[in-house]
């Protein structure tokens, strides 16, 4: 039996793609997290943990060395909450071109019987503009940024994206019509809105910041919808002040951005749509059965991809640093075992390498000291013995 755990609030449907095999939230030695943002930075992983699935794109709150180092496997569920985030910043678009937040706030405070007059009045306070012919610069054409890029263009907007890294899969989902920029500047540059959807990573904090900021035209509208850290918020204060920025978007609060009259907050509710958390908790329990039971490996984060069908009888998969040698000393105490290889494959990710080897012999008795042996070499992370039912 498997054990799993969770943490935050998991769509049911996810939950119950489990199988007979699998066992929520029972044990203190689980198999696999299944989660979405909690923090996991503080906490020390268990040993018997072998895979964290991320329900979502982001997994800047998974410790991603320290899981490598405890041979866990991390995974996030590409794409799961991509129209869900796309279809809030279409709508925050049209939020922010009809001013319909300071529009509907005047009509809660003007409750009178006889307002008709008085709004007919006042709504020209509240005109509006339109989003045809209008340009926004989207950085970050990935799964969310793509979809946002595409949905513009219908909107009649002149779309301008900024990827360096963009895969050559994404690139496909991309509207020619998107116009492509070599700098955020660039992109910016002729930007009446500015939207950003990169990942949260060492070299994303502070993206848009007091340099990017001052390359915008003025009464600019900036959209947030990545997490915190990537716009500088000191900054995005200081351009409002200066009368340089119209209004900042994002999902991401804290103290020093709360009750501005020019910034909305929302409670990180990009993704929260009933459809997007299905299918990210769908996926992310297929991923932890089909790793845990295969040891196959597709879109992790501190993986290789490797997929090798599982036909023989027993397999091994080790995770281990991508260092010279590892995979003749892996071999040799097989050999040494009495063992007859009957598949193996190996891929490396940066500083981490994946190797999964398939027998159809094995002695019972010897596998715990063959699965000994071969965590005793060293930048071994992880060795598991999986067999075939
Ligand atoms: N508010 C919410 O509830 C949600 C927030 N997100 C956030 O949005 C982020 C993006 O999500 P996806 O599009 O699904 O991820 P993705 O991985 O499909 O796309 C990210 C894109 O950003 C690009 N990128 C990375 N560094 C960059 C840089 N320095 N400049 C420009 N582009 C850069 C990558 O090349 C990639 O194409 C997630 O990592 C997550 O933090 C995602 C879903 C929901
Ligand atoms: O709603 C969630 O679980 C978080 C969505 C999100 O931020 C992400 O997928 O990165």
């Amino acid at each position: 039996m498997y054990q799993i755990k969770t943490y935050n609030a998991i769509a049911q449907a996810g939950l119950d793609a489990f199988t007979t095999d699998y066992q929520l939230n029972q044990s203190d030695e689980p198999d696999a997290y299944l989660i979405r943002s909690v923090d996991l930075h503080h906490q020390a992983l268990p040993k018997s943990l072998k895979v964290i699935a991320r329900a979502g794109a982001g997994v800047n709150n998974v410790p991603l060395e320290a899981a490598t180092a405890n041979g866990t496997a991390v995974f996030n569920t590409p794409g799961s909450n991509a129209n869900a985030v796309k279809e809030l910043i279409i709508a925050l678009l049209i939020i922010a071109s009809r001013n319909l937040m300071a529009a509907a706030n005047y009509s809660a405070q003007h409750t009178e019987a006889d307002v008709s007059q008085r709004t007919e009045h006042d709504k020209t306070k509240f005109n509006g503009t339109e989003l045809l012919g209008k340009t926004l610069a989207v950085i970050g054409l990935g799964h969310v940024g793509s979809l946002v890029a595409n949905a513009a263009l219908g909107l009649g907007m002149h779309v301008i994206g900024y990827d360096p890294y963009l895969s050559a899969d994404a690139a496909w989902n991309i509207a020619k019509q998107v116009q492509r920029a070599d700098s955020i500047e660039t992109a910016v540059k002729n930007a009446d809105y500015v939207t950003v959807h990169v990942p949260k990573e060492e070299d994303t904090l502070n993206l848009l910041g007091a340099p990017e900021l001052a390359a915008m035209q003025p009464q600019v509208q900036l959209f947030n919808y990545s997490r915190g850290g990537i716009v500088d918020n000191g900054a995005v204060l200081d351009a409002l002040k200066a009368g340089r920025l119209a209004h900042y978007y994002t999902d991401f609060g804290e103290p020093r951005i709360a009750n501005h009259a020019d910034i909305t907050v929302t409670p990180h509710i990009g993704g929260s749509t009933i459809e997007a958390e299905i299918n990210g908790a769908t996926q992310a329990a297929q991923t932890i059965m089909t790793y845990l039971e295969t040891g196959n490996v597709q879109y992790a984060i501190n993986l290789p991809t490797l997929n090798v069908p599982f036909n023989a009888a027993y397999r091994f998969t080790v995770i281990h640093q991508n260092v010279p040698n590892m995979v003749s000393q892996i071999t040799q105490k097989l050999a040494a075992a009495g063992l007859n290889i009957a598949t193996m494959a190996n891929a490396a990710k940066k500083q981490t390498a994946y190797t999964i080897i398939d027998v159809d012999d094995l002695d019972h008795e010897s596998s715990q000291q063959l699965i000994d042996a071969l965590n005793k070499i060293p930048a071994v992370n992880r060795v598991r013995l999986l067999i075939n039912h």
